[in-house]
C-alpha cells in the first residue's frame, strides 16, 4: 500500500489532540487518528456529560437549601429524562467534531494507530508517515486486579445509565468517585463509597475534604474507610462486593473509580524507543519523547500537573507552537485551578495550604468562614469557606482553596488574580456587579 504523507500526525482526537490540530491546521498537512469517539473523553464521557447531570442535581440541592425560606415542594430527579437531556448533547459530539476537523482541511482516519517505525504508523493495513507525530491518546479507567472485576462498571457506564440503580457503590475516593456518588445520592440512590485508606481527594487539604465527607454523609452517602474489595460476585438483585476484612455488601451496581492509567499500550512505543512509566509517556520540558519528533500531551503524559481538559489543550497548543517554531522555550504552566463538583464545589489553585504552612516566614494563610456573608446567606450555603495564601514579601495572592456553591466561579476569579500577579489594589480600582460572587473578592484579598 502506498504511503500517505503528512507534516504532522496526531494520534487521539480528544481535547489535547484537537487543540494541537486547530493550531496546526492552517499551516500544515495534518492527519488525526481516533479509534473511538471523536472529541475524546471530556465531551463524550467525562467533564461535559458529568456537568449536565450535575447541573440538574445541583438545582435539586439548591431547592433543599431554600426549603423553609419561601420555596415549597420537593423537586424529584427523573433519571431517564435527565439522561435524554445529556444524550441530546453527547450524541452529536463525535460526528460534529469530525466534521469540524474535515472542514478545517484536516484529514481524519477512524481506527487504532500503531507504530511501524518512528516516522510511520499503521491504521489497519494503511501506512501513514509524517515528520512529526503527537501522542494524545488519553487515559482509561482502572479496574482492580481481583476475581469478578469484570462485573464492575466505570464512569463511562455510569454516565450512560438508562435507569438509576437503587443502590450503588464506588471503589475509590478521588474525583470520579466523589462526583458520581454525589450525583447518584442527590438523584435518589443509596450510595456507598469504599476507600482503602482514610483519605478522600488526596490533593486537597484534609480539613476541607473532611468537611466535604461530612456534607456527603449528611446527604446519606455511606463511607467504608480503610477497606478494600477482594472479590466481586453476582447476586440475585445485583452484585456482591466481598471485602478483605470478611464483610460483604450487595448493591444493584458498583463502579471502579480507582484512577485513570495513561493509554500507552498496543502502539509499539517501546519498539520505536518511546519510554513509558506507570504515570504515562515520559517527556522532556518541551513535551518531546526520547524520539525528539514524537511529542506527547494530555492525560497520556507522565507529569505532576493535574490531568485535566484545559491542561491537555494548553499542551496541545504548546506543542503545535514548537512544531511551527513559533515557540522554543520549555513549557511553562500557569497556575492550574482544579475543582471537584460535589454540591458544593471544592477547588484549589496555586501554592497549597500545606506548602504555605511549612514556610510561615514566606506566606500568610487566612481561612474565612463565608457562610454568614451576604452572598452565601442568600443562597443558604452553610458550609462556604475560603482559604487564601499570600506572599508576605510581594503581598500578592499566590494560592486559594474554596468550598462553596458556585465555587468554580469564585476559584476562576482568584486564579486570574494569581495568574496576573495582580495586587489587591486592582480590586479597589474595579467596579464589579453587586451583589455577586465577584463583589466579595475585595473582602478575601485585601
Ligand atoms: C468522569 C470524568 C469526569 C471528568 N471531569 C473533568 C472536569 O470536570 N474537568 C476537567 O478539566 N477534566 C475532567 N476530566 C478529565 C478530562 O476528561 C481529561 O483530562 C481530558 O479528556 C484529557 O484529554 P486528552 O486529549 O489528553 O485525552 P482524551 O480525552 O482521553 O482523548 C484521547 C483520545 O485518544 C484516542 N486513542 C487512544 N489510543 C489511540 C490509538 N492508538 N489510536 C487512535 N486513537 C487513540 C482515545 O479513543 C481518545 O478518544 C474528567 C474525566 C472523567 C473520566
Ligand atoms: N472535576 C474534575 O476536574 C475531574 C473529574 C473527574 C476526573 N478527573 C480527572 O480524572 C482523573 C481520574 O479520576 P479518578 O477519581 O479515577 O482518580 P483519582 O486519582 O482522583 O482517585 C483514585 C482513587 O482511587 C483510590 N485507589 C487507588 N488504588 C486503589 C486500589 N487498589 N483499591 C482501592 N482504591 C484505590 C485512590 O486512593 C483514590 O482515592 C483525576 O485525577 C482527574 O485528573 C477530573
Amino acid at each position: 500500500m502506498a504511503d500517505k504523507q503528512f507534516d504532522t500526525i496526531i494520534i487521539g482526537g480528544g481535547p489535547g489532540g484537537l487543540a494541537a490540530t486547530s493550531s496546526l491546521a492552517a499551516h500544515q498537512r495534518v492527519l488525526v487518528v481516533e479509534k473511538d469517539l471523536w472529541g475524546g473523553t471530556c465531551p463524550n464521557r467525562g467533564c461535559d456529560p458529568k456537568k449536565m447531570l450535575y447541573g440538574v442535581v445541583e438545582s435539586r440541592v439548591q431547592d433543599q437549601r431554600y426549603a423553609k425560606h419561601g420555596l415549597q415542594g420537593a423537586a424529584q430527579i427523573d433519571w431517564p429524562a435527565l439522561m435524554a437531556f445529556k444524550r441530546r448533547y453527547t450524541d452529536s459530539v463525535p460526528a460534529g467534531t469530525e466534521k469540524g476537523l474535515q472542514s478545517s482541511g484536516v484529514t481524519t482516519v477512524h481506527g487504532a494507530a500503531q507504530f511501524q517505525d518512528a516516522h510511520t504508523i499503521t491504521v489497519g493495513a494503511v501506512h501513514y508517515t509524517a515528520a512529526n507525530i503527537i501522542l494524545a491518546t488519553g487515559a482509561h479507567a482502572a479496574k482492580p486486579d481481583i476475581p469478578g472485576a469484570e462485573l464492575l462498571g466505570t464512569s463511562t457506564d455510569f454516565l450512560d445509565m438508562d435507569t438509576l440503580p437503587q443502590t450503588m457503590a464506588f471503589i475509590g475516593g478521588g474525583y470520579v468517585a466523589v462526583e458520581l456518588a454525589n450525583i447518584a445520592a442527590n438523584a435518589g440512590a443509596t450510595v456507598h463509597l469504599i476507600q482503602h485508606n482514610q483519605h478522600l481527594l488526596r490533593a486537597f487539604p484534609e480539613a476541607y475534604t473532611q468537611r466535604l465527607a461530612q456534607i456527603m454523609a449528611d446527604r446519606g452517602i455511606i463511607f467504608h474507610w480503610d477497606t478494600s474489595v477482594a472479590q466481586v460476585s453476582t447476586a440475585p438483585a445485583g452484585i456482591t462486593l466481598h471485602f478483605t476484612d470478611g464483610q460483604s455488601l450487595t448493591v444493584t451496581k458498583a463502579f471502579s473509580a480507582m484512577g485513570r492509567p495513561a493509554n500507552t499500550t498496543d502502539m509499539n512505543l517501546a519498539e520505536i524507543g518511546v519510554e513509558t512509566t506507570k504515570g504515562g509517556i515520559v517527556v522532556n520540558d518541551h513535551l518531546q519523547t526520547a524520539q525528539s519528533h514524537i511529542w506527547a500531551i494530555g492525560d497520556a503524559v507522565a507529569k505532576k500537573q493535574p490531568k485535566l481538559t484545559p491542561v491537555a489543550s494548553f499542551e496541545g497548543r504548546y506543542v503545535a507552537g514548537n512544531i511551527l517554531q513559533t515557540t522554543t522555550a520549555p513549557i511553562q504552566y500557569p497556575v492550574v485551578p482544579h475543582v471537584v463538583f460535589a454540591s458544593p464545589e471544592l477547588g484549589q489553585v496555586g501554592v497549597t495550604v500545606a506548602a504555605a504552612k511549612q514556610a510561615p516566614d514566606r506566606y500568610t494563610v487566612e481561612e474565612q468562614d463565608l457562610s454568614h456573608w451576604y452572598t452565601y446567606n442568600r443562597i443558604q450555603d452553610k458550609t462556604a469557606r475560603v482559604t487564601t495564601v499570600t506572599d508576605k514579601t510581594t503581598k500578592r495572592l499566590v494560592g486559594a482553596v474554596v468550598l462553596a456553591v458556585a465555587g468554580e466561579e469564585l476559584l476562576n476569579y482568584l486564579s486570574i488574580l494569581i495568574h496576573q500577579q495582580a495586587p489587591a489594589s486592582v480590586l479597589q480600582q474595579w467596579i464589579p456587579v453587586y451583589p455577586s460572587v465577584a463583589s466579595d473578592l475585595s473582602y478575601m484579598y485585601h
